[in-house]
């Protein structure tokens, strides 16, 4: 009897050794004859995805990515039919705006499930086609010129905001956590121009519904999954018992519920500017074929998911790094004490300061609200790198903006530091050498907002509303790191998340 047990078990486990042995047999040869042997990358990332989804799922990714570049070149195999570039020149090729590549299968994890359905959204879309017909009634609301129609809902949330630092903050000397309250204040903002009243996360002081606290958990599953994107199909959309976060869904159901509010009230009818959904809802009579409630849906989820967080994530860039870099914080103070404008801020005052600019876009620089390769798909025919070495069609291919902000041929050997003084003109230099080194810089760091037919729908207002607040925030504040030697912590989950900032703010007099 024992040695049959014996016999069977020995048996069992032979053919568990030798199916373990094909296996990685399979793989071995898989890997000598990938087309993408010759690219350099980290071992594990040859043979397995699975690498960099834990990679990714530790929080820091971007760092990684730009270690992996530094190390390996500018092209770096980062999965086995994954290519990592840190090549600014190709920007333009991998995102551009005719016959763009499209999207990776990582978007897909980002569908949302909806009672067995599986909907796809403007942002994550592989259909390019599809992509371009729903984009294209509502580009023209996005140039800053109809964005700034919003900006007096703008300055209703400034108001509230600068109210509650003053009340909360300033006047009793408490400790601000300022990555809480930059992520009600950029909430806010978005709710009031989508849809003309706050989520009311600045007046309840917390983040009233989980909205923000469910739509991070999506994120922090998003990002890791996204790096072995059948693996969503066992968990969200397993039709079966889905496991793990509802990745939009909280999103999706607020949107449904702020159209069905808006129906029952006929409209907005209170005399303000128009918000984003009465321009979307008015779209139906233009374009009948495409447009009915689900689509409003779907517009508005967008702004509900995209606008916050990535907002919110410059906006603790621009505190916290303004804290440390006293130099810069004093320059920034002068300026907006010399242009003496009237509060809050309006975008006719504040645009051509030099200096808010140059802080503006060192933050978006230093820190890119999204900080993971934002993937493509190499056409059939293939595609030939700069310098010769070719990557067939069907690879996914991409650029994080992380790495190439980091580039020190474009931002110089000090490219890992926060300095404004980048942006302006140096004593050396003469004004056409200025504006060569400038454009080069913007070229890259606008990749921030990703590029081509893809780029960023709300760049514009992320902008205004970023160029806004600080303008205000300063003038009244003085705002500083309650230690300075204090770092702050974040986990990059596409998002970029920080925490733990606690500020002083005290009310300032003028210099
Ligand atoms: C500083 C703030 C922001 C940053 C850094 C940022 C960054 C980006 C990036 C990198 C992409 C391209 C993603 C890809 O190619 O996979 C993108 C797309 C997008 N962003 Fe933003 N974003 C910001 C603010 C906003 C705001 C305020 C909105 C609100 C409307 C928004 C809505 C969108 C949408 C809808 C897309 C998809 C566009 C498309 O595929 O056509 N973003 N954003």
């Amino acid at each position: 009897m024992d040695f049959l047990v014996l016999l069977v078990h020995g048996s069992l486990l032979w053919a568990v050794i030798y199916a373990i042995l094909c296996c990685i047999a399979v793989i071995l040869f898989w890997e000598l004859f990938s087309p993408l042997h010759a690219f350099p990358g980290p071992p594990a990332a040859r043979f397995t995805n699975i690498w960099r989804a834990m990679v990714t799922a530790s929080g820091h990714v971007d760092q990684a990515n730009i270690k992996w570049h530094r190390t390996y070149g500018s092209a770096v195999r980062v999965g086995p039919n994954t290519i990592s570039i840190n090549d600014p020149e190709l920007i333009r090729t991998i995102y551009a705006t005719k016959n763009p590549w499209p999207k990776s299968d990582m978007y897909r994890t980002n569908d949302v499930l909806i009672n067995g359905v599986r909907l796809s959204n403007l942002f994550n879309t592989q259909d390019n086609h599809w992509h371009d017909t729903y984009m294209n009634p509502i580009r023209s609301l996005w140039t800053m010129t109809k964005v700034l129609d919003m900006e007096s809902l703008i300055d209703e949330t400034l108001n509230k905001f600068t109210a509650k630092m003053d009340v909360k903050f300033a006047d009793v000397e408490h400790n601000c956590m300022m990555d809480e309250w930059l992520g009600y204040f950029a909430w806010d903002v978005m709710a009031n121009i989508s849809f003309g009243k706050h989520y009311g996360f600045i007046d309840e002081e917390r983040d009233v519904e989980n909205l923000i606290a469910d739509s991070t958990k999506g994120l922090y599953y998003f990002a890791p999954i996204s790096q072995i994107p059948w693996l969503d199909c066992l968990l969200d959309k397993n039709l079966i018992k889905r496991i793990g976060p509802k990745p939009t869904l909280t999103g999706v159901n607020y949107a449904i519920d702020v159209v069905t509010t808006y129906h029952q009230a006929l409209g907005s009818g209170s005399g303000r500017v128009e918000h984003y959904l009465d321009k979307y809802v008015k779209l139906k009579e233009a374009h009948p074929k495409i447009m009915d409630d689900n689509q409003v849906v779907n517009y508005l989820m967008l702004n509900i998911l995209a606008g916050g967080d990535t907002t919110s994530s410059t906006m603790r860039a621009v505190v916290y790094y303004l804290s440390k870099n006293t130099s810069a914080y004093q320059k920034l103070i002068s300026e907006l004490d010399a242009a003496n404008f009237s509060l809050p801020a309006k975008w006719r005052d504040i645009r051509k300061l030099t200096y808010l600019d140059a802080v503006v876009q060192e933050a978006l620089r230093i820190n890119p609200g999204i900080a993971m390769i934002l993937e493509r798909v190499v056409p059939q025919s293939g595609f030939t790198l700069p310098d010769g070495r070719f990557i067939p069609g069907g690879t996914a291919i991409g650029i994080n903006p992380a790495v190439t902000n980091r580039n020190v041929d474009v931002f110089g050997q000090d490219a890992d530091h926060f300095n404004p003084d980048r942006w302006l003109k140096k004593d050396e230099e003469n004004e056409e050498e200025f504006r060569d080194r400038c454009r080069k810089m913007k070229d890259v760091a606008s990749f921030v907002f990703g590029g081509g037919n893809r780029v960023c729908m709300g760049r514009n207002l992320a902008i205004l509303e970023i160029y806004k607040l600080f303008a205000t925030l300063y003038s009244l504040f003085d705002i500083k790191l309650v230690n300075n030697d204090h770092s702050w912590k974040y986990h990059n989950a596409w998002f970029v998340y920080q925490y733990n900032i606690p500020m002083t703010v005290s009310r300032r007099v003028k210099t």
